[in-house]
């Protein structure tokens, strides 16, 4: 993306605020030609090389190389311009206004099987996109994963300001995400690869059908004890009535050998995702199937 010289509200009015992170903001904004609604995310630029404030300008431009990259899936959100100020760089967004994820779960505690094995498939597709073309998210949680409208349960992955092309033979290492989603190799500072985000993707599905996160310590601490000793348990309390297959998928991703777990082809055939519904293109010519199971 050419960086747009013009001033950024030459083309876009300004509308309500959508959120805001720690070092950006997002807006609901109208693009003054079209009339179409989008969003606009101000990232501040960090001023001072010493400085802790704002986002160095390599980072920024390494996030937008990314969603340059991995834009035109339905389930990732697509870049369309970007522009720059003295404090700011504005990436404008397609607008996604289903809320997070986070909160839709929220509203409902936890969601059935059903609701959760939808929502997890649409999350793997976009990550399959992702993993395809040699990115890896790195920052996978409820907060970063939108609802393109309520009630519906179609995704859209966001904020890709901790991802990174990480190619096969090219080890890659760095103390990044949130403690409750990172997966063992992060903690131990070992090589990232798509498998972190696999890691995630259980933490996911775990808060999706319990509410609850499987890792979480009382502090950073116990919590990362807690990863790196693949410390989890399936409660009784919220998982009494859970499928064997769906405790199955995310002991398959809670895995610390990282050539072990699961990758993201894998859990899109992994029965709780291919549900009871075997499609016609499922059938071999000859192949008996048993209905009564
Ligand atoms: C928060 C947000 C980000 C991107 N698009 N729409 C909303």
């Amino acid at each position: 993306f050419k960086i747009n010289e013009t001033p950024f509200s030459d083309s876009y009015e300004i509308g309500d605020e959508l959120g805001s992170g720690q070092f950006a903001v997002v807006y609901k904004v109208t693009c003054r030609k079209t009339g179409a609604k989008l969003a606009a995310k101000f990232i501040k630029k960090r001023r001072y090389a010493t400085s802790r404030r704002g986002v160095p300008r390599n980072h920024i431009e390494r996030e937008i190389e990314v969603l340059r990259d991995v834009g035109g899936h339905e389930n990732v959100i697509q870049l369309h311009d970007v522009f720059e100020t003295p404090n700011d760089i504005i990436l404008v967004l397609e607008l996604v206004s289903g809320g997070e994820l986070f909160d839709h779960v929220c509203a409902h505690e936890y969601l059935n099987e059903a609701e959760a094995s939808a929502f997890i498939k649409q999350i793997l597709l976009g990550i399959r996109h992702l993993h395809n073309r040699f990115v890896v998210h790195l920052d996978l949680k409820p907060e970063n994963i939108m609802l393109l409208r309520r009630g519906e349960p179609r995704i859209k992955l966001i904020d890709f300001g901790l991802s990174r092309h990480i190619y096969p033979g090219i080890p890659v290492k760095d103390m990044i995400g949130t403690p409750e989603f990172v997966a063992p190799e992060v903690v131990n500072y070992e090589a990232l690869s798509p498998a972190t985000d696999m890691w995630a993707v259980g933490v996911v599905t775990y808060i999706l059908l319990s509410g609850g996160s499987p890792f979480l310590g009382r502090t950073r601490d116990e919590t990362f004890c807690n990863i790196t000793s693949v410390n989890y348990h399936f409660s009784q309390t919220y998982f009494a009535n859970t499928s064997q297959f769906a405790k199955d998928f995310i002991s398959r991703l809670f895995v610390k050998d990282v050539s072990a777990r699961a990758t993201v082809d894998e859990c899109l055939q992994h029965p709780w995702i291919r549900g009871p519904d075997i499609g016609i293109n499922d059938i071999r010519v000859g192949a008996t199937i048993n209905l009564s199971k």
